[in-house]
């Protein structure tokens, strides 16, 4: 049975509210995987907390320790920041705890050749693109430089890296629809975690 319940989706899909309120329900007792990166820490975070924040010696340490589950790298006005996560001891398979991690269907790739297809339970979260639009240009208005240009560059992003065919490549057969109300796609996630998962 998974141990490792494995949450992705499109831009705007739900999936961190869905992520938090799955993290935060104490009876699915899901234990947070707290992911690394070199970028700077912000104001209001905590190390440990939100990322491990790791300089990029010891990133690259980790790496040559095959220690790097699955990473990304992302060029920015700073320099490149990479975001991975690692194998930490934070998840040990088979001592009966169960865990949950939010990630991109590459990381998701990268966990099933790293721990095998039969240890994650991939749960994948779909909005009909209009609604998905509607949720999006409302959260981007609420910002306080909203930035419609990258939000409309990330909608057209997930087109290709949420194809047909890369979904299909990763045998994910099960979709939860957050269409509706979003208590109702955490009750049938809820219900599978029980019914599916290590226990
Ligand atoms: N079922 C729902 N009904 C109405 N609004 C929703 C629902 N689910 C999520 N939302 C809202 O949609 C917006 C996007 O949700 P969220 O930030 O969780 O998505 P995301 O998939 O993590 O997006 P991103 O990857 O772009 O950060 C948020 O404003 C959230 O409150």
């Amino acid at each position: 049975m998974p141990e490792i319940a494995f949450i992705m989706g499109k831009s705007s899909s739900g999936k961190d509210s869905i992520f938090r309120m799955l993290a935060d329900d104490k009876e699915l007792g899901l234990c947070k995987v707290v992911p690394y990166t070199t970028r700077p820490m912000r104001s209001g975070e905590t190390q440990g907390v939100e990322y491990n924040f790791v300089d990029d010696a010891q990133a690259d340490r980790m790496a040559a320790e095959g220690r790097i589950i699955e990473l990304r790298s992302y060029n920015t006005v700073h320099g490149i920041w990479r975001y991975f996560t690692a194998d930490d001891g934070q998840i040990e398979l088979g001592n009966g705890s169960r865990y949950i991690i939010i990630g991109t269907l590459e990381a998701y790739k990268k966990f099933l050749r790293y721990f095998g297809e039969e240890h994650i339970m991939p749960i994948y979260i779909e909005v009909d693109d209009g609604i998905r639009l509607e949720r999006a240009l409302e959260r981007e208005r609420r910002q306080q430089a909203p930035d419609y240009e990258e939000m409309c560059r990330r909608f057209i992003a997930d087109c290709h890296d949420f194809s047909e065919e890369n979904i299909a490549e990763c045998n994910i057969n099960k979709r939860y629809s957050n269409n509706a109300a979003i208590e109702q796609c955490l009750s049938e996630i809820r219900r599978d975690i029980g019914n599916m998962m290590i226990n």
